[in-house]
């Protein structure tokens, strides 16, 4: 059974998607875009919208009982890669015990204008 997924500390979708899903013990993500929870704005730049996007991710994982160290795989789509670098020093800071595997994927353009958009692959512990 596939379990629809969403945290009432993230802005609502902006289409027709699940915030998460669950399929068993494993749980996965849409992409997630820097949008602010309170403003529904995208913040200036590559750090902030990171740090905003990792911010409504921690979000989705926690409050559906998960956590960035049970992560086993992410996506990024970023649309210029000279912000790649920026993006990884924020980026590994949530992560304590090893990396996820990853990809890294240009895209031309993203929604609300944002610089980058990040999904996740990450499995729910068992209680
Ligand atoms: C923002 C998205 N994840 C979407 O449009 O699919």
């Amino acid at each position: 059974m596939i379990k629809r997924l969403t945290s009432t500390h993230i802005p609502a979708p902006l289409g027709s998607y699940a915030a998460a899903t669950q399929i068993g013990s494993v749980l996965f993500t849409s992409g997630q875009l820097p949008l602010s929870p309170e403003s529904k704005a995208v913040p200036e730049g590559i750090i902030a919208q990171t740090k905003q996007v990792m911010t409504n991710l921690n979000h989705i994982l926690v409050d559906n009982g998960t956590s960035f160290d049970h992560v086993a795989k992410t996506t990024v789509y970023i649309n210029d890669l000279k912000l790649l670098a920026s993006f990884d020093q924020v980026y590994r800071t949530y992560f304590h015990d090893g990396y996820p595997a990853r990809t890294a994927v240009l895209v031309s353009e993203l929604p609300a204008q944002a610089l980058l958009e990040v999904d996740m692959v990450a499995e729910v512990p068992e209680d």
